[in-house]
C-alpha cells in the first residue's frame, strides 16, 4: 500500500530535480550519501528517541544524555565510523552534550595551541575518550573581555610547576560546557605569571577529576551552574563552575605553541602572533555558520510544510479553504528565510574553505590572512546566528497556535539555538571587531596597500562612491552585477562615512565608543555583502540537474532583494539607489515569491531531514498533521488519568464551596 502523503500534490508541482538539489545542499554526492546514511542510522535507533525529553526532570535528562553519548560512542566504535561520520552522528543525535566540547573545543585547542610533544601525549588519550575535556575560558566576572580574566598560573621554578589559583569570586570559571559533571580535564585559560611579571592569558591542560573515582582532585571545586532557558533544550549540558585553590600542574602542561616558559622561568614569545591563543574560537565560529544554515533550514522546513497543510478562509462554493502558504504576507515572511537558509549554507561552505586555507598558511608561518579570517568568522557568526534566532521565532508565528506546542519542535529549537548569539563571542562584541577591521582597511586606502579578499571592493572605492544604479524596470534587479554593485556601494559608503565621523574625534577610542551603534550597522552591511557575493559566486559554478540552477538564482535574488527592501533606508540614504528603484526592487521581489511558491515544498525536502531529526509534528514529511496532533495530545502525562491529581485537595473544595455558598 502506498504511504499517505498530504504533500504529494505540492511535490508534483516542483520544477527542478530534487535529487540533484539534495546534492547541492549537502555539498557533494559523497556528503549527501554519508549524511543520509548516518541520519537514518540515528533515526532508526530507539536509544536516540527524543520525543519525550521536554517532559524529563533535569537529572533524568542529564542521565539520558550520558546514555545517548555512551551509545553513540559504542556505535562509532562498532561501525568503525570515520571522524567525519562520527561528527555527523553526534549532530543527528541532536542533544547538546559534553561531547560537543570535547571534540569541538578541547581537542582543537590542544591541536591548535599545543606543541608536537603535547599532541603526542594528549591527543591519543582524548581521541580514545580515555580522558574527556572541556574549554574553560569564561569566568563569573569576564567573558567577552578575555584579557580581563583573573585566574592565575604562576610559575614556580623550584618545582618546575605552575600554581593555578582563583584569587577572587569573579575569577571562578563559569559556563564551560561539560565541566559541571563530566570532564576529567580542561584547557584552562589563565594569566601567566613568571618572576612576578604578568604575560597575559594562555591555555593550560589541567586534570580536574580522578580517572578511577571521578572525584575532584585536591584544590579543585567543581559543579553545575544550574538550569538554563526552556525545558529540555540546553539543560542536557552540564555547564559548570570551577575554582582552583593553588592547584599544581607540571610546566609542560602549558600549551606552548604560541609562547613558552623555560625551565628557568623565562618567558619566550615565538614569532607566532599572540592572537593564535584565540584560534579555537575562530575554528568554532566557522562551524557555527554552517550550523546556522542547518537550524534555519529546520525551522523553515517545519513552517513551510505546515503552511501548505494549514488552510484558513476563502472557501468558495463549499470548496477547500486557502492554504496559508498562498497568502502573500505568509510568503513575504517565509520565503526570505528559505532563501537565507540556502545563502548561509553556501557562505558556510566558503568559510570552511577560508578556514582551511588560513590553517594551512599558519602551518607554513604565513600569518597574513589571519585578520581577515578573524573578521569573517566573527562577522558571519554574528550575522547568521542573529538572523537564525529571530527566524526560528518567526517560523513559530508562521505556524499560528500550533507552533507554540512543544511537539511543533520550534520552542525547543529556539531555546537550544538562542545562546549561539552569546556564546563563542557576544554578537555585538564580534561585530565591533569586524568594524575595527573595516576602519583599519579604510584608513589604509590612500597608502597604496591594496585591500584583498572580502574587502577587495574597497579598492574600487572611488568608483563605488559615485556610481549610479541603472535600474529602470523591476526586472533590471535580476542582473547579478547590479545587485552586487548596490551592496558594495552601500557597504563602502557606510564605512567611509563612519571613518570620516571617527576622524572628528581627537581620541580615536572615544570616537569608536561614541559611534559604536553606527559601526555595528557598517559591519552588518559588510557581512551581508559577503553572503550575497558568495551566493552569486556559487551560481557561477556548473550546477547540474534540471531546473536546479534556476531555483538557486531565484533564491539568490530573493535573498538579496529582501535585504535591500529591509535596509532600504541605508541604500537610499547613501545615495546608492533612488526611492523609485527601491520600489522596483520590491515589485520584483513579489514576482520572485510567485516563482518560489510551486517549488517551496521540494526546496525544503532538499534538506533531506528525517522526521526524527526535525522532531516536529507540523513538519513531518507526510503532512498528516491533524491526526498526529490529536494522537499526541493523549500521550501527555496529564491525560494519564481522567480526573487530575490534586482534584481532591484543591479543586473539589473550591467547587464544593460554591455549592455551599449557593445554599446559603
Ligand atoms: C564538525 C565538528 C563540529 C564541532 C563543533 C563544535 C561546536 C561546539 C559548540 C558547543 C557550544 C558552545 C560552545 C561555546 C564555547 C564558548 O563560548 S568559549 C568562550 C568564547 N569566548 C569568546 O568568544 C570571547 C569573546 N572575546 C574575544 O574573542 C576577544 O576578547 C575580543 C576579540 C573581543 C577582544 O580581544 P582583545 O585581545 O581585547 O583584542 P583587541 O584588543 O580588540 O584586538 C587585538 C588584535 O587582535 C585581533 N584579534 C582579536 N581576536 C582575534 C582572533 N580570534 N583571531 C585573530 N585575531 C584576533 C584584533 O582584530 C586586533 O587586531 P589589530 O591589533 O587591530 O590588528
Ligand atoms: C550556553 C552557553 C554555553 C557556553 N559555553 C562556554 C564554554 O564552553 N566555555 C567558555 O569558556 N565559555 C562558555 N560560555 C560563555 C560565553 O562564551 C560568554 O557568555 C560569551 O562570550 C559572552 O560573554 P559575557 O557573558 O561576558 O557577556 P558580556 O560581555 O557581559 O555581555 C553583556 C552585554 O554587554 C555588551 N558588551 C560587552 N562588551 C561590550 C563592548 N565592548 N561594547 C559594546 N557592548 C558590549 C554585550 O553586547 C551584551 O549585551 C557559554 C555561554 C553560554 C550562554
Amino acid at each position: 500500500m502506498e504511504a499517505l502523503d498530504y504533500h504529494a500534490e505540492e511535490r508534483r508541482k516542483a520544477e527542478f530535480n530534487l535529487d540533484e538539489m539534495k546534492i547541492v545542499w549537502a555539498g557533494s554526492r559523497r556528503n549527501y550519501e554519508l549524511s543520509d546514511r548516518v541520519a537514518r542510522l540515528v533515526a532508526s535507533d530507539p536509544v536516540f528517541r527524543k520525543d519525550n525529553r521536554t517532559m524529563l526532570t533535569r537529572k533524568d535528562l542529564f542521565k539520558d544524555t550520558l546514555r545517548k553519548a555512551a551509545h553513540a560512542w559504542k556505535r562509532i566504535i562498532d561501525l568503525r565510523l570515520s571522524e567525519e561520520e562520527a561528527n555527523m552522528l553526534r549532530s543527528y543525535v541532536d542533544q547538546p552534550a559534553f561531547t560537543d566540547l570535547h571534540w569541538g573545543m578541547f581537542i582543537p585547542a590542544i591541536k591548535g595551541q599545543g606543541t608536537s610533544e603535547q599532541h603526542e601525549k594528549w591527543l591519543p588519550m582524548a581521541y580514545k575518550m580515555q580522558i574527556i575535556g572541556c574549554y574553560a575560558q569564561t569566568e563569573l566576572g569576564h567573558g567577552s573581555n578575555v584579557q580581563g580574566l583573573e585566574t592565575t598560573a604562576t610559575f614556580d621554578p623550584q618545582t618546575d610547576e605552575f600554581d593555578l589559583h582563583s584569587p577572587t569570586l569573579t575569577s571562578s570559571k563559569w559556563w564551560p560546557g561539560g565541566l559541571g559533571k563530566v570532564s576529567t580535564h580542561a584547557v584552562v585559560y589563565a594569566r601567566l605569571i613568571t618572576g612576578g611579571q604578568d604575560h597575559g592569558v594562555h591555555g593550560f591542560i589541567v586534570q580536574l577529576r580522578g580517572l578511577d573515582d571521578h572525584l575532584p582532585l585536591p584544590g579543585i571545586t567543581v559543579g553545575d551552574i544550574g538550569m538554563k532557558f526552556g525545558s529540555g533544550a540546553y539543560n542536557s549540558m552540564d555547564n559548570g563552575l570551577l575554582r582552583f585553590d593553588h592547584v599544581r600542574i607540571p610546566r609542560n602542561q602549558m600549551l606552548m605553541r604560541v609562547s613558552q616558559v623555560t625551565r628557568e622561568g623565562k618567558f619566550v614569545q615565538s614569532d607566532v602572533p599572540r592572537q593564535l591563543v584565540y584560534g579555537t574560537m575562530v575554528y568554532v565560529r566557522q562551524t557555527i555558520v554552517s550550523d546556522a544554515s542547518c537550524a534555519l533550514a529546520r525551522a523553515v522546513c517545519i513552517a513551510t510544510r505546515y503552511s501548505a497543510v494549514r488552510r484558513q478562509f476563502g472557501s468558495q462554493n463549499g470548496g477547500p479553504e486557502i492554504q496559508v502558504i498562498d497568502y502573500k504576507t505568509q510568503q513575504s515572511r517565509l520565503f526570505p528565510l528559505l532563501a537565507s537558509a540556502y545563502a548561509f549554507r553556501f557562505v558556510g561552505e566558503w568559510l570552511k574553505w577560508l578556514y582551511t586555507d588560513v590553517t594551512q598558511r599558519l602551518q607554513a608561518n604565513d600569518f597574513s590572512t589571519l585578520p581577515e579570517a578573524h573578521a569573517c568568522t566573527a562577522g558571519l557568526k554574528s550575522m547568521t546566528t542573529s538572523v537564525t534566532a529571530d527566524a526560528i521565532e518567526e517560523c513559530r508565528k508562521l505556524c499560528g497556535g500550533h507552533g507554540y506546542l512543544s511537539n511543533s519542535g520550534l520552542p525547543e529549537l529556539f531555546a537550544v539555538y538562542i545562546p549561539t548569539c552569546t556564546y563563542e563571542g557576544d554578537n555585538v562584541v564580534l561585530l565591533l571587531q569586524v568594524a575595527r577591521f573595516l576602519m583599519k582597511t579604510v584608513s589604509q586606502l590612500g597608502s597604496g596597500k591594496k585591500p584583498v579578499g572580502t574587502t577587495a571592493y574597497m579598492g574600487r572605492a572611488e568608483h563605488l562612491m559615485q556610481c549610479r544604479c541603472e535600474v529602470e524596470m523591476a526586472q533590471d534587479w535580476l542582473k547579478p552585477s547590479t545587485i552586487l554593485e548596490a551592496f558594495e556601494a552601500r557597504a563602502v559608503r557606510m564605512s567611509i562615512a563612519c571613518a570620516k565621523s571617527l576622524g572628528k574625534f581627537s581620541n580615536p577610542e572615544d570616537g569608536f565608543a561614541e559611534l559604536s551603534p553606527d559601526l555595528v550597522e557598517v559591519a552588518i552591511a559588510h557581512c551581508q555583502l559577503i553572503v550575497v557575493s558568495k551566493f552569486l559566486e556559487k551560481l557561477q559554478q556548473d550546477i547540474p540537474g534540471k531546473g536546479v540552477k534556476r531555483q538557486l538564482e531565484i533564491l539568490c535574488n530573493v535573498y538579496a532583494l529582501h535585504l535591500l527592501h529591509k535596509h532600504l533606508g541605508d541604500f537610499v540614504a547613501t545615495g546608492c539607489i533612488t526611492p523609485n528603484q527601491g520600489a522596483l526592487a520590491n515589485e520584483q521581489l513579489r514576482l520572485l515569491y510567485a516563482q518560489v511558491r510551486p517549488n517551496a515544498i521540494a526546496l525544503v525536502d532538499a534538506f533531506n531531514y528525517t522526521d526524527h531529526y526535525l522532531g516536529s509534528i507540523l513538519g513531518c514529511y507526510d503532512g498528516n498533521v491533524y491526526q498526529k496532533l490529536y494522537q499526541e495530545a493523549w500521550k501527555d502525562p496529564l491525560n494519564d488519568t481522567v480526573v487530575p491529581d490534586g482534584y481532591l485537595e484543591y479543586l473539589r473544595p473550591i467547587l464544593k464551596q460554591h455549592i455551599r455558598t449557593a445554599r446559603l
